[in-house]
This record gives structure tokens, C-alpha cells and sequence, in this order.
């Protein structure tokens, strides 16, 4: 399947390359740019741009021929990337980044010019965000927009440096904050956040206290911040600048960020510090102040819509890992022995189903998006008696939001205003243990939550290539002039979304996705109702 466009100076074009997965249609590769020489116009783009396909927001009626790109339109808008341009009429710069050392502005030494340089991202180039052509709406996992299912691109801006850049870096006033939960990696986003606004000429970068506190805390001072400084930080988990939850004043906030100055804030944190950042987007574009804010994605929950993944997460389902690893040994080795592991999670089982599916440890895996009963025919403990009776031991993985309806509400929330969870775990140990003497018959429950431990570590290998590269990028984006956006990873390429289209809801496991069903084909689990 290929488009093609005939541009002034050469062809832009969108090639497909397609793999088969039995009736459905996966893309191997796919990319849409601009050669050199072709200077695509928005207009003259070859396909328009296109959403989501569960959360259009316009109103489609699938008997209108032009329904599809009625959505695209709908979608370039929504995709499309705040500017400060939007609001400022300010000229662009050549950029001051650049890999190559000693160069004359005549050129390299080879004497290539700077400008014929092929290391920056066009402002045209896209990636897809969705890969699979599902050929009906009942393929596994099938998320379609109309009846028929139809293939519609869904493009979404690349991420990286710009030839071009909107502020004078020996101007500039850089501040990077850490909100919510501890989360590995944050380490090495901000050392990448230092080390590439170093590489443009940036010398005034400055870290702010304990997350949005530190911008109104009195007593909170900001941190200078350089490359010497953070060199090693990413040698120890947490993080250099501290976190907090709570307090977000938006508007004490921008007093703030207006009377220190800043240029470009960095934020760093989940969902919650997402809708923050957007707020404070809002509230600078408001006040006409030029300030880019891009927000890094941030939590060991996994739980930010549209990307493949937040960093932090495939560390804590590595540390994980090893929880479900000892309460599988300590279940192995006792006589009827039931390994029980609660895991983090606020409102999704990312962590557990990827845990689960890693050890291969795992019995049954519980997790909010699916509910389940403990007692009756169908009950998580009638498959208990089972598991001893056939394979002598067993290992359950809980999340910790899972089976809340089984539970007395806590009523309780932290200081975000996010819910606090009652204790799964807990009250699965005691239900167990009384159900096992209840029938008479011995079980050796051993109980592990490792909470924190998750969290608190330094960030795994994978983890710390993709905190450097959305790191560097969080940087470039902010150069390029774009604001309110988040710089994350989707469908294994780098990119940069509009924060408001990332903070609708937050992400959960799909119960009717192959991920999920791979994770049941791996415990052996039947249903629980
Ligand atoms: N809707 C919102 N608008 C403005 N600020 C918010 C909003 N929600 C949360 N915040 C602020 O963002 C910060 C972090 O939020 P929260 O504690 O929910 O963590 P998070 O970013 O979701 O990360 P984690 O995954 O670790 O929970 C807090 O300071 C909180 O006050
Ligand atoms: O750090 P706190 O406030 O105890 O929050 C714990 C929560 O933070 C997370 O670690 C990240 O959101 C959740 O998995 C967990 O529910
Ligand atoms: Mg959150």
C-alpha cells in the first residue's frame, strides 16, 4: 500500500510495508518525510493526519463518504503540537545544536555546510501510532473506527532536534521539576535534560525542590544545576531533586515560574503531574508569557494513555519479578505451600499481568480491569484447592487495586486527592488462610508485598536508553517551540503528543487484548465469576 504526492521538488510519500498476522495486516515499517529537496506544504500533505480511533470527538456517520477524513481533520487538530508560535510572532534561529565538533560556520571539515547537516527532524515527519490493519472489528484486540474496519492512518509528530530554534540559549532560563511517586529513571532524565540544554549553550539550568511544592514552599530554594553536578546521578535510584504529591496551585505556580524567569520548564511525573503542566501550559499561554513546558512521562503504573510505555515501568516488573520469584521458591518448598505477592499499581494491573508473564511463576493473576470472586464454585479459592490438589503449591499475583468491590472502602485519599486502596493482599492472606482450615486442609500461605521496593531502585538497562532519549528529546522539543506537550515512545518510535490528548483518562489493561489473553494462557487461569 503506498501514497504518493508530487511536490515541487520531489516526492513525499507514505511507503507501507506489510506484514501478514493471519487475516490481519501488521506494518514492519512505516515512515512519512520529506526527502531532501521536497518542501511539503500542511496542505498538500498525501494522506491527512488522523486520531485515535476510540476517542474521536467529532460525531461520524459512517454513510457519509467523506466520514474518514472528516475524522483526520478532527484528529490533525487534536494532534497537532502548541506552539509559542500560536501566540508570539517570533522569528526562528538556526539551531544551535549540533553533533559535529570544531566546525567554521564555512562549514565541517569536510565543508559541508551546516545546513546540509542530515541530523535534524523535519516538522513534517510523522510516525504511526497504530500498526495493525485488523481485517474485521472481531481480530483479537480489534479497536476500530467504523463497521468495516477500516484502515485509517493515525500519524503523530517525531520527536528530536530541529534546524531551527525559538530561543537564544545563553538567554535562557531552564528548571526541571519531579512530582508524584519515586520512579526509576528520573535520574537519568534529568542528567539527559542538563546535558542536552549544555550541548545548545544553555548555562542557567536550575532544579526546583520536591516536586510543584518547590515552586511555592518558602524555604524551597532552586538548585543550579550543570553537567559536573549530575554526571553520576544516575548511578542511585530516587530522585537528585526530591518528589512530592498535593499542592498544585496553578496559578502560584506561574507567579512563580513569571518571577524566576523561566524559559523552559521540564516536568517530570505521571498522569497527575501531566494535568498539572497542562495547566500550567494553560495558564502561561494565558498570561502571554513565552514559556515552553514539556512534561517527560513518568510512573512505574504504566497508566498514560497512547504510549508504548512510561519509563520506570520495566524496572518495577523487573524488581517485581523477583518478589513473585521468592514467593514461588517459598511455595515450592513447603508443603502445600501458596505463594501470595502484592504489587503497586494505582488503577491498572500493568505492573502484575507484566510481571506475571515474565516470571511464568504465576498461578493466577488478579487485577482491577478484571473482577473476580474469592468464594463460590467459580471462586479464586475453590481453584486454590484445586492448584494444591493437582501441582501440590501454587503462586498469586494481586495488584493492589484489584477486588476493591470485595473490600470496606477506605474513603481515604493522599495528599493528589488519588484514592488510597484497601488492602487486597491483606485480606486475601486471611481469606486463604481461613478457607484452607475451614475445609481442613493444610496450606502454608507466605505473604510478600515488596511496596516500595519496586520503585526505589535505579533504573534497568532498557529503562535507562529511554529515559535518555526522551530526555534529549523533552529538550529539542522545547527549542523547537512547542509547548504543553509530553515526549514519549509510541509504537517503538519517539515522539511528541499534545499533553491534553495523553490526560483524558488513565490508561488500563484492555480485559479483550492478546497481552491480556497471553497472560491467561500463561497461568492457566480460568475465570473468577
Ligand atoms: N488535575 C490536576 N491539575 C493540576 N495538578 C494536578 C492534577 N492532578 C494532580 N496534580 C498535581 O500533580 C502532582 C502529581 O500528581 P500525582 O500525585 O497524582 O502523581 P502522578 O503524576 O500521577 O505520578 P504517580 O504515577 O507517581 O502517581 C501533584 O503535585 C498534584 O497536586
Ligand atoms: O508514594 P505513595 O504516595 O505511597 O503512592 C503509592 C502509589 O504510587 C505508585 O507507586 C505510582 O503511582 C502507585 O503504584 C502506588 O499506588
Ligand atoms: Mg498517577
Amino acid at each position: 500500500m503506498a501514497a504518493a504526492l508530487k511536490s515541487s521538488g520531489g516526492f513525499c510519500s507514505t511507503q507501507h510495508q506489510w506484514l501478514h498476522s493471519a487475516g490481519d495486516r501488521i506494518l514492519s515499517s512505516s515512515s512519512h518525510s520529506n526527502p531532501k529537496g521536497c518542501s511539503c506544504k500542511k496542505t498538500k500533505r498525501p494522506a491527512p493526519l488522523c486520531v485515535k480511533a476510540t476517542s474521536t470527538k467529532v460525531e461520524l456517520d459512517f454513510n457519509d463518504p467523506s466520514w474518514k477524513q472528516k475524522f483526520q481533520e478532527d484528529w490533525d487538530k487534536r494532534f497537532n503540537l502548541p506552539r509559542i508560535t500560536d501566540v508570539y510572532d517570533l522569528k526562528p534561529r538556526p539551531t544551535t545544536f549540533s553533533l559535529k565538533k570544531n566546525r567554521s560556520p564555512a562549514g565541517d571539515e569536510n565543508g559541508t555546510p551546516m545546513d546540509k547537516w542530515n541530523g535534524y527532524v523535519n516538522n513534517d515527519d510523522r510516525a504511526l501510532l497504530k500498526v495493525i490493519k485488523y481485517s474485521s472489528p472481531n481480530s483479537a484486540g480489534a479497536e476500530c473506527i467504523d463497521p468495516d474496519c477500516s484502515w485509517v492512518e493515525q500519524w503523530v509528530h517525531r520527536a528530536g532536534p530541529r534546524k531551527e530554534i525559538y530561543y537564544e540559549p545563553d538567554e535562557v532560563k531552564a528548571a526541571i521539576v519531579t512530582c508524584g511517586g519515586l520512579c526509576p529513571g528520573l535520574n537519568d532524565v534529568i542528567r539527559q535534560i542538563v546535558f542536552t540544554l549544555e550541548t545548545y549553550g544553555v548555562k542557567n539550568i536550575v532544579g526546583i525542590p520536591f516536586g510543584y511544592r518547590g515552586f511555592f514552599e518558602k524555604g524551597l530554594k532552586e538548585m543550579p544545576l550543570s553537567r559536573h553536578l549530575v554526571e553520576n546521578i544516575n548511578l542511585a535510584g530516587g530522585s537528585f531533586l526530591g518528589v512530592s504529591r498535593g499542592g498544585a496551585k496553578t496559578s502560584e505556580i506561574v507567579d512563580s515560574i513569571q518571577a524566576r524567569r523561566i524559559d523552559m520548564l521540564f516536568v517530570l511525573g505521571g498522569n497527575g503531574t501531566h494535568a498539572g503542566a497542562n495547566a500550567i501550559h494553560d495558564e502561561c499561554r494565558k498570561r502571554m508569557l513565552k514559556v515552553s513546558v514539556v512534561a517527560v512521562p513518568k510512573t512505574i503504573d504504566n497508566d498514560i494513555l497512547l504510549m508504548d510505555k512510561t519509563f520506570g515501568f520495566d524496572t518495577a516488573v523487573e524488581e517485581a519479578q523477583r518478589a513473585i520469584n521468592s514467593a514461588y521458591i517459598e511455595a515450592r518448598s513447603a508443603y502445600h505451600g501458596i505463594g501470595l505477592v502484592k504489587l503497586m499499581g494505582r488503577s491498572s494491573g500493568f505492573i502484575a499481568m507484566h510481571a506475571s508473564l515474565s516470571s511464568g511463576q504465576v498461578d493466577v493473576c488478579l487485577i482491577p480491569e478484571v473482577p473476580f470472586t474469592l468464594d463460590g464454585e467459580y471462586g479464586v479459592l475453590r481453584h486454590l484447592e484445586h492448584l494444591l490438589k493437582t501441582k501440590g503449591f501454587c503462586v498469586v499475583c494481586v495488584a493492589e487495586a484489584a477486588g476493591q468491590d470485595l473490600l470496606q472502602k477506605s474513603g481515604a485519599t493522599d495528599a493528589s486527592g488519588n484514592v488510597i486502596f484497601s488492602d487486597i493482599g491483606v485480606h486475601m492472606q486471611q481469606k486463604i488462610k481461613m478457607h484452607f482450615k475451614d475445609i481442613g486442609v493444610p496450606a502454608d500461605v507466605k505473604y510478600i508485598d515488596p511496596t516500595y521496593m519496586v520503585r526505589a531502585c535505579r533504573a534497568n538497562a532498557s529503562d535507562a536508553i529511554l529515559c535518555t532519549v526522551l530526555g534529549q528529546n523533552a529538550v529539542h522539543g522545547a527549542f523547537a517551540g512547542f509547548s504543553g506537550i509530553t515526549s514519549c515512545i509510541c509504537n517503538t518510535h519517539y515522539v511528541y503528543l499534545p499533553i491534553t490528548e495523553v490526560i483524558t483518562a488513565p490508561k488500563r489493561v484492555n480485559p479483550n487484548s492478546r497481552m491480556w489473553h497471553r497472560c491467561l494462557t500463561s497461568t492457566g487461569q480460568p475465570d473468577f465469576h
